[in-house]
């Protein structure tokens, strides 16, 4: 019998968190190894070479094949039968709804994720380290980060209670840890969004409780 995939991540990593909560719901086989981004475990050579040569999690080991992304991690496990169809339909025949999954999991990078992450980070995460950014550039990217959740308010989310559509799928996992990351700063993304508000209340309860294990940081110290 060939040993479990490894999969590196840190629940502070939103897409490491995506990926944990869809493993478990899954019941995907994958040893878990937890990396403390915080102590800087993420930063030795040991984990560049054995691990990831970008030095980021979430990322997976499978004997001596290595990889990083989340998405590619999402897609090489969801080919070696590791994901729930539901979540990631590999296998469907059409492929459109698969498609639309990788629709949303392809936008999700330039727009929700680096708008809501460097909000974030700036924030957030910064200060506490004691690096100051200018209030201009700050405003910037609420700015933005207001923009893509309008577009997840009025676009992805218009018609459907999910972004795809009826189901849930990992794209609204995608999106959803993404969104949550901003309640640590004291940003509510469904004040004045119901349909993002209602959105987030489906994706956690469709995904308990795996998703309140993966968010239990952020939660406890959310300003909300
Ligand atoms: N595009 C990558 C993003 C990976 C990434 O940025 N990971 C962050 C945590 S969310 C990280 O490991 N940061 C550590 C560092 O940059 O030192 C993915 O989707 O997996």
């Amino acid at each position: 019998m060939s040993s479990p995939v490894k999969y590196f991540f840190d629940l502070m990593s939103q897409p490491s968190r995506a990926m944990y909560i869809i493993f478990k719901l899954s019941g995907s086989k994958v040893q878990n190894v937890p990396v403390a981004l915080r102590k800087g475990e993420h930063l030795t050579e040991k984990f560049r070479d054995e691990v990831n040569k970008f030095q980021k999690v979430p990322c997976i080991v499978d004997g001596d094949f290595k990889l990083a992304e989340s998405i590619a991690i999402l897609r090489y496990m969801a080919r070696k039968e590791e994901i729930k169809e539901t979540l990631y339909p590999i296998s469907e025949k059409s492929s459109r709804l698969l498609s639309k999954v990788d629709e949303f999991l392809e936008w999700q990078h330039l727009t929700l994720r680096l708008s809501c992450g460097s909000a974030f980070r700036m924030k957030w995460l910064e200060p506490m380290m004691g690096i100051q950014r200018e209030e201009k550039q700050i405003k910037e990217f609420e700015k933005l980060m207001e923009v893509n959740l309008n577009i997840m308010e009025n676009v992805w989310l218009k018609d459907t209670p999910f972004v795809t559509g009826n189901e849930l799928t990992a794209a609204d996992i995608f999106g959803a840890c993404e969104i949550e990351q901003t309640k640590l700063f004291g940003y509510n993304a469904g004040t004045n969004r119901p349909k993002v508000d209602a959105w987030l209340k489906k994706v956690r309860e469709a995904t308990n409780p795996s998703y309140d294990e993966a968010h239990a940081f952020v939660f406890k110290m959310s300003k909300l």
